[in-house]
């Protein structure tokens, strides 16, 4: 039985005084009891994973995990602007994204990258959040199932049977930070035929690895696409940003 994972990406917002006040929502909602059987993640810009982590701690929110947005594909050396995944681990990070398509688009990272980032994660006993997802004209074109699987198979022949402790989010970038949210039977739909993919690899591994949606997830659609039976959670965007929302979509 896979877990249900809700990870909110704060992508760049939050402040040291608006993380303060959203962790301690999110401590007093959590306090009341959360679904048995779920994880929580947080992912915060990378300058604020050591205040959030500390007030993880202090606040006692034991439900919830650390993650960071992304990871160099290097363990150290010259890489100006670049945070390794043993850095982010010292920081008590347990999760990583790798290759969010506003990475792929705008840092222009290519599948290769967001594998070395994966097993650099993995090494540092982090688990990778791998991101795939189509464009608006890729689906428009019917080839969405094509585009997904063939970065899905980039992560196969490089990761092999590590990935199962890895988590794959299916992000369709037409639904990210649209309000266009992919209905959840087409959400259900891509997700099936990912863990189909997987099992052609290892049918272990794709019944052990967790598939999350993500793009425009809210707590009114919540609900619906968490009850798909490929779908292991979300990634959430924008409605992570306000902690009752989150909390919320964590309840869902
Ligand atoms: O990482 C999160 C996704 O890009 C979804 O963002 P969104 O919930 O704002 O659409």
């Amino acid at each position: 039985m896979r877990p249900l994972i809700i990870v909110g990406n704060w992508k760049m917002n939050g402040s040291l005084a608006s993380n303060q006040d959203w962790m301690k929502s999110v401590a007093q909602g959590m306090e009341s009891g959360m679904p048995a059987g779920r994880k929580f993640v947080v992912c915060p810009p990378f300058p604020y994973l050591q205040q959030c982590g500390k007030l993880i701690q202090e606040q006692s929110i034991a439900f919830l995990s650390l993650g960071a947005q992304d990871v160099s594909a290097q363990s150290s050396g010259a890489y100006t602007g670049e945070a390794s995944a043993s850095m982010l681990k010292e920081m008590s990070c347990q999760y990583v994204i790798v290759g969010h398509s506003e990475r792929r688009q705008m840092h222009h990272e290519a599948d290769e990258t967001v594998a070395a980032k994966a097993l650099q994660a993995l090494d540092n006993g982090m688990t990778p959040i791998i991101c795939v997802g189509e464009t608006l004209d890729e689906r428009n074109s019917g080839r969405a199932e094509e585009v997904v699987c063939g970065q899905v198979a980039k992560q196969v022949n490089v990761l092999q049977d590590r990935l199962a402790d890895c988590l794959i989010a299916y992000e369709p970038v037409w639904a990210i930070g649209t309000g266009k949210v992919a209905s959840a039977q087409i959400a259900q739909d891509m997700h099936r035929h990912i863990r189909l993919q997987l099992a052609e690899f290892d049918e272990d591994v794709a019944s052990h690895v967790g598939i999350l949606y993500g793009g425009s997830v809210k707590p009114d659609n919540a609900v619906e696409l968490f009850a798909m039976p490929d779908i292991d959670g979300g990634l959430v965007g924008g409605a992570s940003l306000d902690a009752q929302d989150f909390l919320s979509i964590c309840r869902a």
